[in-house]
């Protein structure tokens, strides 16, 4: 059983109910609703009811009424499922409960005497609690009456319009507040930006949420194996902030009731449930099981409509998700704009917030590397042994856009910003592991706006080698043992090429059963019998994806499976390729910021024309170069390593000089190449400049400033340059291979069709005719170049379609058994 939300409010000051909304897990079959309730801080746990028992028990409509001084508390299921001024949603389906009406879905130590009285217990409260709640409807639907009467008497003497005011004022005991008013106090602008107002008597504020010894200054220490005692983690209360909620674990396993070989590896916590006291994150998408929301009251408050009225006139339209909202956590070692190597950084930044938009409640886990400004302590610390050594971890949180971004802290991260994934292999291997085995227990133990995001309707998204252990460690430490069952996780491949390959002995490292080996062990002519993290991640992952279509069928091929073809032909009914999208906020020539100074300008479809060739010319003076309007200039950005191709650039170089153009690289990687780089533009200095370096504004400024864009890729999963090319009214011409093949249809000069120039062989002298036609075309073909920039520009390559196929592979994945 999953708690999936949890909701308190207050009845009225004495009586605290809290109604946690429990689901069976069994999606497919069943999909039922139960409560939990709360008095005077003993729970009845565990009560889990049908439709029909609910309806038996508190009406005819599944209808749960709580309302308190004009406080709109009610729970609504079914239908509208309206849930204490909240509006639920993807829960309790009409459709989805059918099945069975058994009286009991899930009842945690169910048939028991205790548990069947605290049932009889908490329904004879209920119901004394319903009472109350009607009558407080009544008088407050009295006052009503009575204050709109005075109201009406009031607006109907024009003479005294200061009468209003004094009208207004007279509303007090039943005055606009806000019904978000904890969310505010926890969240400050944030939530206060997400409230709505609702009818609330602020004589007597509700008592909802967290006591304040919930905010105890205690770490949150493991607790040891064997234990099943409760587990509190009360956070510590991070300076200048209102604390965040009171996570309680229940009933820890004990150690010898584990299979011998995994009680050794088992985490240091299992949890069974989890309550949080406060919950109170009300942001949209949030939950995405319950997703809880606030619903404006304010039509039924004029309307002098009973509190418990249905609110369907009010809501918002469904998510973009519909049923399908989940728990999405992605991991990462990089998210761009706080930690960027390449193209991961930029899909762990865009590709969450696109799925947070469907509705999806979306989490980010990435390393803290370094100071960054927005991301606020959260108070959580937790330890890991990484190869026998005690580390701690604690947690950032930024909720941005929609999505929370969780920062992993620790003395391993720290400061490596530069240098990601540098250092000794086994060093790097230890920060993977610690940073996956922290991470898949991230649901349990970081609060996000209040709420952990639990096990329910849950879906990990790993990405590449470096977390591909996440999913192993999901099905090694908990799903064999019967835990987070429902729980699935799903591998992106974003470049084969890196695989974590080691000695066999590394596997000492990972902490896992001795059975666990077989799932890295590889042989291939080159490395010979190896460890191999992601051929474990692969195996394992419940789906895997790859960011283009190209790329999934060239993984296949021994050439470009770079040795884990067969493993990937193995799990080929597992795996869909999904083109990257871009952040159209981050790269839009329109708002672009790095467009803003230094002579550069924003520019769109309808200026491109003139606005475009300032910013040539001021990336022309930027670099010292001649300026120089007609003289076509080219640009290549990557890493400098054998998979982009720079090498076919060197060999291009005698050809391209020749010619009347300017090239300017940028680039940071191999030294050998950074040399070379350096030394074209000392060789050619009126022609060429390299910039080696990591530059995001000059990665922009280049995209923007120049007509054409280099891309000869050896390999090229997707690439993402060229996507900005486009948009950027920025010609690509490309080796066609992977995503490049996907995303560059091929100028067809008969028909004023494609994007760019596209050849078909990695080797200099294509590129060179493929460049030549390019710049043929620019000098001689005005027009159609610019059809080429306008078609371009003209693409809608945001996130928002890739993040629709992303939903549907972690759906797939969600009903996979
Ligand atoms: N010196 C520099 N200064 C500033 N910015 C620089 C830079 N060098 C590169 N960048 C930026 O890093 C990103 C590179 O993205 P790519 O998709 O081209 O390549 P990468 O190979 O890293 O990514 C891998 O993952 C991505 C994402 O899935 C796939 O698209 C790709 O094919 C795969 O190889 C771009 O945003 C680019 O502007």
């Amino acid at each position: 059983m999953a708690s999936i939300g949890s909701l308190s409010f207050s009845v009225e000051s004495a009586v605290t109910a809290e109604a946690s909304l429990l689901r069976s897990k069994s999606h497919l079959r069943r999909s039922r609703l139960g409560f939990v309730f709360r008095e005077g801080g003993s729970p009845y746990r565990g009560v889990g009811l049908s439709k029909t028992r609910f309806r038996e028990l508190f009406g005819g409509e599944l209808l749960l009424g709580f309302s308190s001084n004009g406080l709109r508390t009610h729970c609504r299921c079914g239908g509208g499922r309206v849930l204490g001024g909240f509006r639920v949603r993807g829960v309790g389906e009409s459709g989805s409960e059918g099945g069975g009406e058994e009286e009991v879905v899930e009842e945690r130590g169910s048939g028991s005497d205790a548990e069947e009285d605290a049932l009889q217990a908490t329904i004879e409260k209920s119901k004394k609690v319903l009472a109350m709640q009607k009558d407080l409807l009544q008088q407050i639907v009295e006052g009503r009456k009575l204050v709109s009467s005075i109201k009406n008497s009031v607006i109907s003497d024009e003479q005294e319009p200061g009468i209003i005011n004094r009208s207004d004022s007279s509303l007090s005991n039943l005055n606009l507040a806000s019904s978000s008013r904890v969310i505010e106090d926890e969240y400050g602008s944030r939530a206060v930006a997400e409230t709505r107002s609702t009818a609330v008597d602020t004589s007597e504020t509700p008592s909802v949420g967290l006591s304040s010894d919930a905010v105890d200054d205690v770490n949150s220490k493991s607790p040891s194996l064997g234990t099943n005692k409760h587990l509190v983690v009360n956070q510590k209360k991070p300076e200048g902030r209102t604390p965040l909620a009171k996570v309680e674990y229940l009933d820890l396993p004990r150690e010898s009731s584990l299979p011998t070989d995994q009680s050794k590896i088992m985490p240091p916590f299992l949890p069974k449930t989890y309550e949080s006291s406060k919950a109170t994150d009300v942001r949209p998408g949030n939950l995405a099981e319950t997703n809880l929301e606030f619903v404006s009251n304010d039509a039924n408050m004029e309307g002098g409509e009973p509190a418990v009225a249905p609110m369907e006139e009010n809501e918002s339209p469904p998510p973009l998700a519909g049923a399908n909202v989940m728990n999405i956590i992605l991991v990462a070692m990089e998210c761009a704009p706080w930690s960027k190597t390449g193209g991961l950084g930029d899909v762990a930044g865009a590709l969450p917030k696109a799925l947070a938009r469907r509705g999806h409640r979306v989490m980010v886990v990435v390393p803290r590397y370094g100071n960054y400004s927005e991301p606020q302590d959260i108070g959580v610390y937790k330890r890991y042994k990484v190869d026998g050594q005690d580390m701690e971890v604690n947690y950032f949180h930024a909720y941005i856009d929609g999505v929370d971004f969780v920062f992993m802290d620790s003395p391993i991260f720290r400061h490596r910003e530069n240098d990601i994934y540098g250092g000794k292999r086994v060093d790097i291997l230890k920060r993977m592991v610690l940073f996956c085995k922290a991470a898949v227990e991230i649901p349990w133990f970081v609060p996000c706006g209040g709420v952990c995001y639990g096990d329910g309707n849950l879906v990990f998204i790993a990405n590449d080698w470096h977390t591909a252990l996440l999913p192993v460690y999901l099905k090694a430490y908990y799903r064999d043992n019967g835990l987070m069952k429902y729980t699935r996780s799903v591998l992106v491949i974003h470049n084969i090429a890196h695989q974590g390959r080691g000695p066999v002995d590394d596997f000492s490292v990972v902490d896992l059963p001795g059975h666990y080996l077989d799932l890295f062990k590889l042989y291939d002519p080159v490395g010979g019998e190896h460890f191999n993290i992601f051929a474990a991640g692969l195996k394992t992952a419940d789906r895997v994806v790859t960011v283009s279509h190209g790329y999934s069928w060239e993984l296949k091929t021994s050439e470009g499976g770079w040795g884990l073809h067969g493993i990937i032909n193995e799990n080929d009914w597992k795996l869909q390729g999904i083109v990257n999208g871009i952040d159209t906020r981050d790269w839009n020539p329109e708002v672009d910021i790095h467009l803003k100074s230094d002579g550069y300008t924003n520019y769109s479809l309808d200026n491109f024309k003139t606005k475009k060739p300032q910013c040539k010319e001021a990336l022309q003076r930027e670099l010292g170069l001649p300026v120089h309007n007609n003289v076509p200039m080219i640009g290549f950005i990557g890493r400098l390593d054998n998979q982009k191709g720079v090498d076919l650039i060197a060999e291009a170089i005698p050809w391209m000089v020749g010619q009347d153009v300017q090239l300017v690289m940028l680039g940071t990687g191999r030294e050998d190449l950074e040399e070379m780089l350096r030394k074209f533009e000392s060789q050619h200095n009126d022609k060429v400049r390299s910039w080696v370096g990591f530059s995001v504004k000059m990665a922009h400024r280049i995209t923007a400033g120049v007509d054409i864009l280099l891309m000869p890729s050896r390999f090229e999963p997707c690439g993402l340059n060229q996507l900005y090319a486009m948009i950027y009214g920025t010609i690509p011409v490309v080796h066609a291979v992977g995503g490049l093949r996907d995303t560059v249809q091929p100028f067809d000069p008969y028909n004023e069709t494609g994007f760019g120039w596209t050849f078909e062989r990695a080797e200099a002298n294509r590129l060179i005719d493929a460049l030549g036609n390019c710049l043929n075309t620019y000098r001689n073909y005005r027009n159609s170049w610019e059809g080429l920039q306008r078609r371009g520009m003209s693409q809608d390559l945001s996130w928002d379609n890739a993040a629709h196929l992303y939903e549907e592979v972690l759906v797939a994945a969600k009903y996979q058994w």
